[in-house]
């Protein structure tokens, strides 16, 4: 049986007041398991990222609770939300976020640097998983000088550099060629995902759907539904 490894409960979200308010996220309650792939697929507008970025402790919510693994979230103070995100949680944006001016490999111990860790260690560390997504011979480059699906994985090495057990990756694939997006996707499975972590994917690409346990389907900032995906159920708690 598997534990919850997130548990969101009536998460609501608006953004502006009076004729001018649109509200993102309405109610929104699911819970993700240690071991699984949790997809989020919908519309363009239907509130994903804005679902997850209450999730994952970036935007606070309107309404609801967020817990992870029983601590909940949004009842810590702003220096002990950041502190909780930079140990439990790693989150892969869009488009990246890597920074210009610094190595590739230094881009990858940026959080391990946050951590107070030292240089040298955090360095070796970012090395082990710039080889673990098969670029450590990019190690010393600047991201500019990397491919659209390279600069994606030193993102994904980034996330994963100080072993999160929540890794929430916002359209992974959004950038990449068929391909490229399916071998990411088919490596984040086999090599990130175990019973101590749960990844949940943000994502209108089909042709990654068979790398996920179950998917989340959102509309007009309601949860509409949950189904069971390619890489087939789970043994859940609750479920039959
Ligand atoms: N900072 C913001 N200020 C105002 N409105 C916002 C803000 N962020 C999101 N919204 C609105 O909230 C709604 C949900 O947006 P969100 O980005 O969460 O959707 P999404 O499903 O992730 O979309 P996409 O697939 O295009 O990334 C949209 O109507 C969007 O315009």
């Amino acid at each position: 049986m598997a534990d919850v490894a997130v548990r969101a409960a009536g998460l609501t979200k608006w953004f502006g007041e009076g004729a001018t308010r649109t509200l993102a996220v309405q109610n929104v309650s699911f819970e993700a398991f240690f071991g699984e792939m949790l997809y989020v697929v919908g519309p363009s507008g239907s509130g994903k990222t804005t679902m997850l970025s209450m999730v994952s402790g970036i935007l606070r919510p309107n309404a609801g609770t967020v817990e992870i693994e029983g601590t909940d979230i949004w009842r810590l103070s702003g220096d002990e939300i950041a502190t909780f995100r930079l140990r439990k949680l790693g989150f892969v944006f869009q488009d990246y976020h890597l920074f210009p001016r610094l190595t590739t490999q230094e881009n990858v111990a940026i959080p391990l640097i946050l951590q107070h860790r030292d240089w040298d260690e955090a360095m070796a560390e970012a090395l082990r998983d710039l080889k673990i997504v098969g670029l450590e011979n990019r190690a010393a480059l600047p991201p500019v000088k990397l491919s659209g699906g390279e600069q994606q994985r030193v993102a994904i090495a980034r996330a994963i550099v100080s072993r999160p057990e929540i890794l929430i990756l916002d359209e992974p694939t959004a950038s990449l060629d068929g391909d490229t997006g399916r071998t990411v996707l088919s490596f984040v499975r086999r090599e990130l995902l175990t019973d101590q972590r749960c990844i949940i994917i943000i994502t209108h690409d089909a042709r990654i759907f068979e790398f996920a346990n179950r998917i989340m389907h959102m509309e007009d900032g309601k949860l509409t539904g949950i189904t069971q995906a390619g890489a087939g159920p789970m043994e859940v708690a609750g479920e039959t």
